[in-house]
């Protein structure tokens, strides 16, 4: 019955879409939808042949060429690519774009077809009901809703909002023609097409990292604003990126932040990044200067949008803002000029980097014109304020010119009148003059008495015509013969002025605007300068060293630390890691709070950093290119399918497996503790044996508790595999330990080899203790501990009120023993006995 009325829901919602999607007459042979939300965008495609889907979700980094989706356009080849209407003229274009790496590329590269459809198809709800009911091989058909959402979240992640609504809006097109079938739908259940496998697209050149490992690896943290309803700005809270970011520009800080989205694996990128953080880093004086000329420069392209804005008005701030940052612009270009005449002898000539390339040929003559240009126009210092318009200098235009002469001199003018007609008729009249500004809408000149004419005085003066009466200025104001021609002669002159004003700023902004994508191009240089400058004042502030980038596949790491640890310890150990041929999948056990999790953070994090082109915290690292980071850390509960934490460890897991290769670096942590000591130990192994039996695995790093890992009958033996523990100092074999905290000594080091699973006691009573956990429940669970070691059995714990109780019912047996029913008093016994046992 239920089922039922999901058909029926369903079929409506089909026939809503098939308004649109009936146009859909194409026949393809790769499928694709593509959507775009602020900088994410969501890819979702398939390929007919192999009957295999792919999703992807990426950052863009505001180039209106959009080279990601460029790049997964060249990488896919889609014959037709979907989007909705909601999307803007730039990214249709982008869209529509013919790709190749060089012009007889694109010459002969295939055309493909962009088709918009509504913006409902692409909806989070209806895409993700969409991909709830899609039957990919190896569903089973008993498989519950929950089942096969499931399933399908060990595929994709269903959280990433913007490839669910690219994969839903695909397969409302392919649904339609009858390409995949849904599960819920009795007429495409006959249809035998089915959906062989999703996988997550990795993007070519890209590291990919999801959201999860994100989180786990503390590369971003928003704090809630500090007000109680966390109302207000999120800021960046105790994160990598927090750490980082030393950028002073807000175009600077948001391309460091695409910069951590998107690392890359382009050598000739990331070398030249780290070349010119070598040189920069080297001179602390420059960097200084830097930043100072680089805290001038606002948001040029927010800037140069207001400007161009025919709907919006710019104020002298405005102009002000744009002149400081253009003048910024120049003097970081002066600075660098400077520093190539006296660096000319050093090792690595400035002249060599890509950067200072930049600066010379972005930066150029055009903004030297630009920033006379506005100085030219712009008359800052006359202005009544801030954020009034901005006033035009004089020598731009002689009737403006002339005019504000006029204007200036107005109140003088009217001054000697006032005075002339006082003395000539000696009544209390002025002229005043009304701009459309005041609270009285009338513009002109009228003459003002202190006293209404009285109408005999009025017939005699037939040219005298009462405008109004009263307003800001007390009295009676009349149009006469005189006003009317010193409307004609002088008139309005101030919003004439202002009218000439603004057409002189409109042909600077016109004028500007022909400089437009120089400009953008010398603010995206800017903001690179500010990323660099930012990553060499850190790597100088936390003695970071230049990783050596590798295509070979390994990782070796010479004294790494934790970016973030190592700021909240007094004394942050540092730790080693050689990955290269064998032994690529690393067993790490030890003791509770021995650093382990640290040491897999550490990894992954010089890893990353290594991929943003920045130095990393270590004293040498050698960084093979690594495709994807895969992270099963801390479960966190996540919003598209209601999971148990184990579920979700389990899914990280399955991703993991499905889709990691020989170049992507895995880290699990305790992996199988949520669930039965047998089940977790089981799974752990298999998981460790499954990458243990690739002829190259990826990079793992597995930390455990379990000692059965060492055990070959779970675990077998492997040269992929390497045993490594967290070293602790334990009381000498002779000596007592006393189960206390003191006994152990953390050295944080990792050292090859196995822990000895005898650390449970030690552990116990040593953090819990720390984290509030009472005392007899730690004395009690050493009891446990020390009698199922020695395979006894564990008593029962006595307390005040058990003893009581035995003591009551040992003396009623006692009683009951000696009591004869010949000799004695029934009831009287009785009720000694009921009357101690209440
Ligand atoms: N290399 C190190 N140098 C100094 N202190 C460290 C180091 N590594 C870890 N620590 C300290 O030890 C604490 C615990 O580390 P971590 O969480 O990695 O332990 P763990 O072995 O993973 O513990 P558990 O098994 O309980 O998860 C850290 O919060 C930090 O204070």
């Amino acid at each position: 019955m239920v089922r039922n009325s999901r058909v029926q829901r369903r079929s409506v919602k089909a026939t809503e879409e098939d308004v649109e999607l009936q146009d859909v007459d194409v026949d393809a042979k790769v499928y694709m939808a593509c959507i775009l939300q602020g900088r994410r965008i969501g890819v979702a495609y398939y390929d007919v042949d192999t009957r295999q889907m792919f999703v992807l979700e990426t950052w863009e980094d505001g180039n209106e060429q959009f080279p990601s989706v460029q790049l997964i356009k060249y990488q896919v080849k889609p014959d037709i690519i979907f989007t909705s209407t909601k999307m803007d003229d730039t990214f249709l274009a982008a869209l529509k774009l013919k790709v190749g790496f060089d012009h007889a590329a694109v010459e002969h590269a295939e055309v493909h077809e962009v088709r918009v459809l509504r913006s409902s198809v692409f909806t989070y709800q209806q895409a993700r009901h969409r991909l709830a009911y899609l039957w990919i091989t190896g569903m089973d058909e008993d498989f519950t809703d929950k089942e096969r959402l499931h399933l399908l979240n060990s595929f994709m992640n269903l959280d990433s909002e913007m490839q669910v609504r690219a994969a839903g809006g695909l397969l409302a097109v392919l649904q339609q023609k009858m390409l995949v079938g849904a599960s819920d739908v009795e007429e495409y259940k006959m249809t035998p097409v089915q959906i062989e496998s999703i996988s997550e697209l990795s993007l070519n050149g890209f590291l990919n990292i999801d959201a999860a490992t994100h989180d786990a690896l503390q590369i971003f943290q928003v704090d809630k604003h500090a007000s109680s309803m966390g109302i207000g700005k999120e800021k960046e809270g105790f994160s990598v990126f927090g750490l980082l970011n030393k950028c002073v520009t807000l175009m600077g800080r948001k391309l460091l932040r695409l910069w951590f989205l998107r690392p890359i694996l382009d050598l000739d990128i990331l070398n030249d990044r780290l070349d010119t953080i070598s040189v920069l880093q080297c001179s602390q004086e420059f960097l200084k200067d830097l930043q100072e000329s680089l805290k001038h420069i606002r948001d040029i392209p927010q800037l140069l949008k207001k400007i161009s804005s025919p709907s919006s008005r710019t104020t002298t701030k405005d102009w002000l803002m744009f002149s400081e940052s253009v003048g910024a612009l120049i003097n970081i270009r002066a600075m660098f000029q400077v520093a190539l005449s006296q660096r000319q002898q050093s090792q690595l000539p400035l002249s060599d980097l890509q950067i200072v390339r930049k600066i010379l040929s972005s930066i150029n003559e055009e903004l030297v014109y630009i920033k006379n240009l506005v100085t030219g126009v712009i008359d800052f210092d006359k202005t009544s304020g801030e954020h009034t318009a901005p006033r035009i200098v004089h020598g731009i235009c002689d009737e403006l010119d002339e005019l504000k002469n006029l204007h200036e001199g107005l109140p003088d003018f009217l001054d000697k009148i006032n005075l002339l007609s006082q003395l000539s008729n000696k009544l209390h009249l002025s002229f005043v003059f009304f701009d459309t500004d005041s609270s009285v809408i009338i513009a002109g000149y009228l003459l003002r008495f202190g006293v209404r004419l009285h109408e005999n005085v009025l017939e005699c003066l037939p040219d005298f015509q009462l405008a109004f009466e009263g307003g800001c200025e007390d009295g009676f104001f009349y149009r006469t013969s005189k006003t009317r021609e010193l409307d004609e002669v002088i008139g309005d002159i101030f919003h004439k002025v202002l009218d000439m004003e603004q057409a002189v700023l409109r042909e600077l902004e016109k004028r500007l605007g022909e400089f437009s994508s120089t400009l953008r191009q010398a603010a995206n240089v800017a903001a690179e300068v500010d990323c660099l400058t930012a990553l060499s004042i850190v790597a100088h502030e936390q003695k970071y060293v230049r990783p050596v980038l590798t295509e070979d596949n390994i990782l070796v790491i010479s004294n790494g630390r934790h970016p973030l640890q190592e700021c909240t310890v007094n004394t942050f150990v540092p730790n080693d890691a050689h990955i290269t041929q064998k032994g690529r999948v690393c067993v790490v056990s030890g003791p509770n709070y021995s650093g382990k999790s640290i040491y897999l953070k550490q990894v992954a994090l010089i890893v990353f950093l290594a991929h943003i082109g920045s130095f990393v915290p270590a004293e040498k690292a050698i960084v093979g290119l690594t495709d994807r980071i895969f992270t099963r850390i801390a479960s966190k509960e996540t919003m598209a399918v209601s999971q148990s934490s184990f579920m979700i460890d389990l899914h990280q897991i399955a991703i993991m497996l499905r889709h990691a290769t020989s170049k992507s670096l895995c880290l699990i942590d305790e992996f199988g503790k949520g669930t039965l000591t047998t089940d977790g130990v089981g799974l752990l192994c298999s998981t460790l044996k499954q990458f243990a039996d690739w002829e190259l695995p990826p990079k793992v790093l597995a930390c455990t508790h379990f000692s059965e890992v060492f055990n070959p009958k779970f675990l077998p033996k492997s040269e992929n595999l390497a045993f490594y523990t967290m070293s602790i100092l334990e009381p000498d074999d002779g000596q007592q330990s006393s189960g206390s905290i003191d006994d152990i000594v953390f050295l944080y080091r990792l050292v090859l080899g196995h822990a000895v699973p005898s650390y449970g006691k030690h552990c116990d009573n040593t953090r819990p203790e720390a984290a509030g956990v009472a005392p007899q429940i730690l004395v009690r669970a050493n009891e446990i501990l020390e009698l199922m070691t020695e395979t006894k059995n564990i008593e029962r714990l006595d307390s005040q009120q058990t003893a009581a109780k035995d003591q009551r019912y040992k003396t009623f047996t006692e009683k009951l023993l000696f009591w004869d029913d010949d000799k004695g008093d029934t009831h009287g016994f009785l009720s000694q006995v009921f009357s101690h046992s209440s």
